[in-house]
């Protein structure tokens, strides 16, 4: 993993490619900012969303011990509208004896194809998310999950996205997903 991390660091020495962040919200990092987001995006729900609990909010992925759950790291190159995710399911993920949970797998390719929604027209939720698991992913295997943001058409982006081993010589996963710009003068 920390081979792959320096050779996509290299590609970002000339600007092609971009480490993310990924450990929280770039967009909102106070609580109070949050809470704002919800309510201005969010305003049914946020009438059922417990403000003390909202304080102890953490992201989904970044939850486990270092080295137990979702260790990643996300690059994106704008011209090619690509974001790839370096991935290695830890020993907490899994389903299957010696396999990663297809549910973890399903967790990650959301967060990859979500944080390519995200660069391209910020806030936006999951509304459709089509995966078909063609290889078990081996627990504890580093690797890729390559998302393209094919289209946008409105409100809605349509994007695709795969697992693959690090040589690229196994299939494991492919996937489409429909993602939808948040409206604010609309009630979700
Ligand atoms: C330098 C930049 C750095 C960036 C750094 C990034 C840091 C990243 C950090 C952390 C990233 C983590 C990323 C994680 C991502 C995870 C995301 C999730 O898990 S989201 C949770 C699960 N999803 C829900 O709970 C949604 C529930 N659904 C809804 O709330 C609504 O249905 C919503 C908002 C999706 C749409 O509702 P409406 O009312 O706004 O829109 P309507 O009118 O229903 O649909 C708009 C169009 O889309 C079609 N549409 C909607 N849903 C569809 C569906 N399921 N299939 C097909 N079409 C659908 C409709 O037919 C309509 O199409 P027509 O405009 O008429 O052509």
């Amino acid at each position: 993993m920390r081979l792959l991390f320096d050779q996509f660091m290299k590609k970002c020495e000339d600007g092609s490619w971009i480490h993310l962040p990924s450990y929280n919200y770039t967009l909102f990092q106070r609580s109070q900012d949050i809470s704002a987001f919800i309510h201005a995006y969010l305003p049914t729900a946020s009438k059922l969303i417990n403000e003390e609990k909202l304080l102890q909010a953490k992201i989904f992925t970044r939850n486990f011990e270092d080295g137990l759950g979702f260790e990643y790291v996300m690059f994106y190159n704008d011209v090619e509208k690509r974001v790839v995710c370096v991935f290695e399911g830890g020993p907490y993920l899994q389903g299957m004896p010696g396999c990663l949970h297809g549910g973890a797998i399903a967790t990650m390719i959301d967060a990859t194809v979500g944080t390519s929604a995200m660069i391209a027209e910020g806030i936006v939720m999951t509304a459709n998310l089509n995966i078909n698991f063609k290889r078990p992913v081996p627990l504890c295997s580093v690797v890729l999950i390559n998302s393209q943001l094919d289209k946008i058409e409105g409100r809605k982006l349509f994007i695709s996205c795969n697992v693959q081993s690090v040589d690229e010589k196994t299939l494991y996963t492919e996937a489409t997903s429909l993602f939808i710009k948040l409206d604010p003068e609309k009630q979700v």
